[in-house]
């Protein structure tokens, strides 16, 4: 969203100045701070409907008290919420010094009372008395006056200090407001500001600044598509939380200007928002994302996802959270069998559905169906239902407000008539439930009007802007060299390595734990437990790698993710995004490397064109250390197949043992001595094979990689740090001194042992070159290679056929 015009802003800062002429009063500050004046007229009338708005929104139908339902600055006091806005502290310093003046007036009332409440004295005396009584009245006001002034002089000096202090803290505190001012222009409640600091997130994302006051402010629908990690979580989140905070100030307002209780109104234990998200990891993350802010507001927020044991799902509905964050499976099978907490929906101002293409693609369309068949009718009141309801009296006038629907993606296409089609609800008649139209179809049926925000926020190739794009070239059976290269020269920051199949996941997870590297892996057939385990370890460690099927392709938010590589292409330009949007989180940067074998080649190019790409850059490559890494790799492949062998035959073995005891028979070995004998050997043999390669390997392992050579042509900046480069410049200079006083022609070898890693970014941004990607000349290139392998087998097949038919001719005259 546009920053306010400098007349609109005035305007609006115009506006709240007037609102907190209260609080204004209250808060004479010793000192002019435009910062903190400009915090204190942040505007908070948001809700206000926008007279431009032909579709204004109004929150609550019926009573038209509530109408518009946010707060004005003057209803929220920053203090309440332990947000110590400067001003605040300067009451306390001004209530001090009335209270001292309350003391000296009290102090000079009391002298005056102890000299008239004096007895009488009698006529002769009197006179004298009268004056010793005027003069001793008159010391003893002087020395009160003079302890009062001793003592006002002293409160001046702390007070002076403590102002002092104060208007110290109070720039501090300004100071450490001003980074986050650029939220200002959201509006948001006080304690989200209150976790937006403690979080220190300087700035709103594009996606939030643009999302947050078509739905916070205007209570719009919001349909949302911005690249990976460009924080949509908060985009719906905040929304949320904003709203369930105005509703519960506004209702405590209301019902304490009426004298009653407030607590007792507050709209708690029903369920507010309803959250789907594609998968359990994401579920959970999107949870705990949440829960960040609605620990500040005393907000609930559960995760419901398959896996979960049945207690502790009944254990969290039991505490009948007001925000559900769940996977469409899980969330229909519990609303289907009547679960209390999740079919008490009239109270439901929130549907959002995050990752939504990603949901349909996965078959859950139907189960999103149902669900939202479940959702009561937006536009519809439901006094009968609340009414019912336990603790919240006040419910069904505050959740007659109509509901919202938030649809979120990094990768969302709308057909262009989306919006005309809202309108028409021609949507809901059709029963296509093909990709796309899916998604139109249930935003339409969970309620989207037709005047819903749509935040487009892709750019031509959707990919993050902060993301650099790689590809090596090589051989299929050759692309877990390249893969054990890449971890092992540029180990540096997280890795997640994207398989498209689990073979191939466990066979390179495999490999890599021989090389010893260690590694994490993810797929759809672990257990959910497995699952979050693999998880929890790879966030733990900083140089972790992650081997994952597309399970983990989207939203899975681990900071440090420096690396993704596609060991495999995935089926679709959509994964593609999600799987490299995994680095290049937020404001952070990253690289992706695909590995791209001559089969996948037309594939990549392709892939390339849909994103408008016009070339994309090799990664760098040092040749030099290539044989090291073969001859690692060739001994790892070997001790993979025979461990492989032997835990197969293994598994064989007992499964034959378990399938014969469980019918009751005796499994009787028919091999001779001699063939028992032979099988024995072959074993020890094996072993014995295995072991020497296990020896041979760890040799290798034990001592860094290093290049077979060094290039004295060709020294390259590719995973040569600053450091090497600086030692191999030391060593050429020696050298060519050595070489000098020596007067020999010989040159003398350089070994780079111990390379220090560099990040696989670093290393691509020093030595990657471009590469043209020509779609047709690839596509046309891989047709020639075929169209050439077709002929050479026809040509075999037609050669062989032609033999045999000799052949059978010779014999026949045989
Ligand atoms: N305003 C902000 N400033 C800095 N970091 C932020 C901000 N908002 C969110 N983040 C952080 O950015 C990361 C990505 O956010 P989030 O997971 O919401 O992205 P996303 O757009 O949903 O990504 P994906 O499409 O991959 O699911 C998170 O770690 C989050 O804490």
């Amino acid at each position: 969203m546009a920053t306010p015009s400098p007349p609109q802003r005035q305007q609006e800062e115009k506006q709240s100045v007037s609102l907190s002429k209260k609080k204004n009063q209250k808060r004479k500050r010793t000192k002019h701070d435009p910062e903190l004046e400009r915090l204190d007229s942040l505007p908070w009338n948001s809700s206000l409907p926008n007279e431009e708005e032909d579709d204004t929104f109004s929150l609550f139908i019926g009573s038209g008290e509530l109408d518009g339902g946010f707060l004005s600055l003057e209803e929220i006091d920053e203090s309440d919420y332990g947000l110590d806005v400067p001003g605040a502290k300067k009451k306390i310093s001004n209530k001090n010094s009335k209270l001292k003046k309350q003391k000296l007036e009290e102090v000079t009332e009391g002298s005056c009372e102890d000299a008239e409440a004096e007895p009488e004295p009698a006529e002769g005396m009197a006179e004298e008395k009268n004056v010793k009584a005027k003069k001793k009245k008159k010391n003893s006001k002087k020395k009160k006056a003079k302890a009062v002034q001793q003592e006002d002089e002293s409160a001046t000096v702390i007070d002076s200090k403590d102002d002092e202090k104060e208007q110290m803290l109070y720039e501090d505190e300004a100071e450490a407001y001003a980074e986050f001012y650029a939220w200002n222009e959201l509006r948001l409640h006080p304690l989200l500001m209150k976790s937006i600091s403690r979080l220190g997130f300087k700035e709103p994302t594009p996606i939030q600044r643009t999302c947050i006051p078509a739905a916070a402010h205007q209570g719009k629908d919001v349909i949302g598509a911005a690249e990976t990690g460009s924080g949509k979580t908060l985009a719906f989140g905040l929304p949320i939380f904003q709203r369930l905070l105005e509703e519960r100030e506004k209702a405590a307002n209301m019902l304490e200007e009426k004298g009653e209780e407030a607590g007792k109104y507050a709209p708690k234990g029903v369920l507010r928002a309803l959250l789907i998200t594609p998968t359990r990891e994401l579920t959970l993350q999107v949870t705990d994302h949440l829960k960040e802010f609605a620990k500040d507001i005393n907000v609930r927020v559960v995760p419901i996802v398959g896996g979960m044991s049945a207690e502790k799902q009944e254990r969290l509905l039991k505490t009948r959270p007001e925000v559900i964050v769940g996977t469409p499976g899980r969330l229909w099978e519990l609303m289907s069998g009547g679960e209390k907490h999740l079919v008490e929906l009239h109270s439901l101002s929130f549907f959002v559905l995050d990752e939504a293409d990603r949901m349909v693609e996965a078959g859950h369309f139907r189960e999103l169906q149902s669900i939202i068949e479940m959702l009561p009718m937006t536009s519809g009141t439901t006094d009968g239902q609340s009414q019912n309801t336990q603790n919240c009296v006040t419910v069904s006038s505050l959740s007659r407000k109509k509901r919202q629907t938030f649809v979120f993606s990094a990768t969302l296409a709308l057909s262009a008539d989306f919006r005309k089609k809202l309108k028409r609800g021609s949507l809901k008649s059709k029963q296509s439930t093909d990709g796309l139209n899916s998604i139109e179809i249930l935003s339409e049926r969970a309620g989207m009007k037709p005047n819903a925000a749509i935040v487009d926020l892709t750019n031509a190739s959707i990919l993050a802007k902060n993301l650099e794009e790689s590809f090596i070239e090589c051989r299929e059976e050759d692309k877990d060299v390249y893969l054990y290269y890449i971890l092992s020269i540029h180990g540096e920051g997280r890795t997640i390595v994207f398989c498209t199949s689990i073979a191939a996941l466990r066979h390179i997870s495999s490999i890599l734990r021989i090389l010893g590297v260690n590694v994490s892996t993810l797929h759809a057939q672990m257990q959910q437990r497995a699952r979050l385990k693999a998880i929890d370890r790879f966030r733990a460690n900083e140089h972790g790698i992650l081997v994952a099927t597309d399970v983990a392709a989207r939203g899975l938010d681990i900071p440090g993710v420096r690396t993704v590589v596609h060991y495999q292409l995935p089926h679709s330009a959509e994964v593609y995004v999600h799987r490299s949007g995994r680095t290049a989180r937020a404001s952070s940067d990253g690289c992706s490397i695909a590995l791209i074998s001559p089969n996948d080649s037309a594939k990549f190019a392709s892939l390339c064109k849909s994103f408008a790409k016009e070339s994309i850059k090799h990664f760098p490559l040092e040749s030099s250390y290539m044989p090291e890494v073969m001859k690692r790799l060739s001994l790892a492949r070997q001790i993979d197949k025979i461990s492989r062998k032997d835990s197969q035959e293994r598994a064989n073995k007992s499964w034959l043992e378990r399938s014969a005891e469980s019918l009751e028979l005796v499994v009787e070995n028919y091999d001779s001595e001699e063939e028992r004998v032979k099988n024995f050997k072959q074993k020890k043999a094996s072993s014995n094979h295995l072991k020497k390669l296990q020896q041979e390997l760890n040799g290798l392992l034990s001592r860094p990689l290093r290049p077979k050579t060094f290039s004295h042509r060709y020294p390259t900046a590719a995973g040569v740090t600053h450091l090497i480069q600086h030692q191999f410049e030391e060593l050429a200079k020696q050298n060519g001194d050595d070489n000098l006083v020596l007067g020999e022609n010989k040159r003398r070898k350089m070994v780079v042992i111990g390379q220090d890693c560099v990040e696989p970014l670093q290393a691509l941004r020093s030595a990657g070159h471009e590469v043209h990607m020509d779609v047709k000349e690839r596509v046309e290139k891989r047709r020639n290679a075929e169209s050439l392998r077709r002929k050479r087998k026809e040509e075999k097949k037609r050669l062989r056929d032609q033999r045999r038919k000799q052949k059978k001719q010779s014999q026949g005259r045989e």
